[in-house]
């Protein structure tokens, strides 16, 4: 698999919100591609789920995040596990700004699924095989939610 042909950049922009509590920024989420990198300005905002609880993931000048998405997740057969995370209504009187670069496979016909040398009779595979075109076509047709492209791929019932 090659990031190279499959690289999406991404620029957000939440402005100031004058009440916070009534909205969200993005609703809860995973990636749905490999990896994601992301870079925050000093604003703040990205939360990731740790243990069942939401953690605010701190900005850091010049320090990008990396998040693992649901396509890694199956490759590695769990032995990454992609995050869930979700961004706030921004309270601050000055807008957010966040780029995330999203890496995809770049080939849509190949079939992805568990890593052979991931999988062993002791170690069945996880997830069916499947087409980065049948991977996308379900991911634009599911809501925006925590782990479903997860679940309908999943060999078990998650
Ligand atoms: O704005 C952020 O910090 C996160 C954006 C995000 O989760 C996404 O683009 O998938
Ligand atoms: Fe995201």
């Amino acid at each position: 698999m090659s990031c190279s042909g499959g690289r999406v950049m991404v620029g957000h922009y939440y402005p100031y919100c004058p009440e916070p509590n009534k909205t969200v920024g993005i609703a809860s989420h995973t990636d749905p591609g490999v990896l994601t990198v992301l870079l925050q300005d000093q604003v703040g905002g990205l939360q990731v789920k740790h243990d069942g609880k939401w953690v605010n993931v701190k900005p850091v000048h010049g320090a990008l995040v990396i998040n693992v998405g649901d396509l890694l997740q199956m490759i590695s057969n769990d032995k990454y596990i992609s995050v869930e995370h979700r961004v706030y209504a921004n309270p601050q009187h000055e807008p957010r700004v966040s780029i995330a670069v999203f890496c995809n496979p770049s080939i849509r016909d190949d079939l992805y699924g568990p890593l052979p040398e991931l999988v062993s009779p002791e170690v069945p595979a996880l997830y069916q095989q499947f087409t980065y075109s049948e991977f996308m076509r379900k991911f634009f047709t599911k809501e925006l939610d925590g782990k479903s492209l997860i679940k309908y791929f999943s060999l078990e019932n998650k």
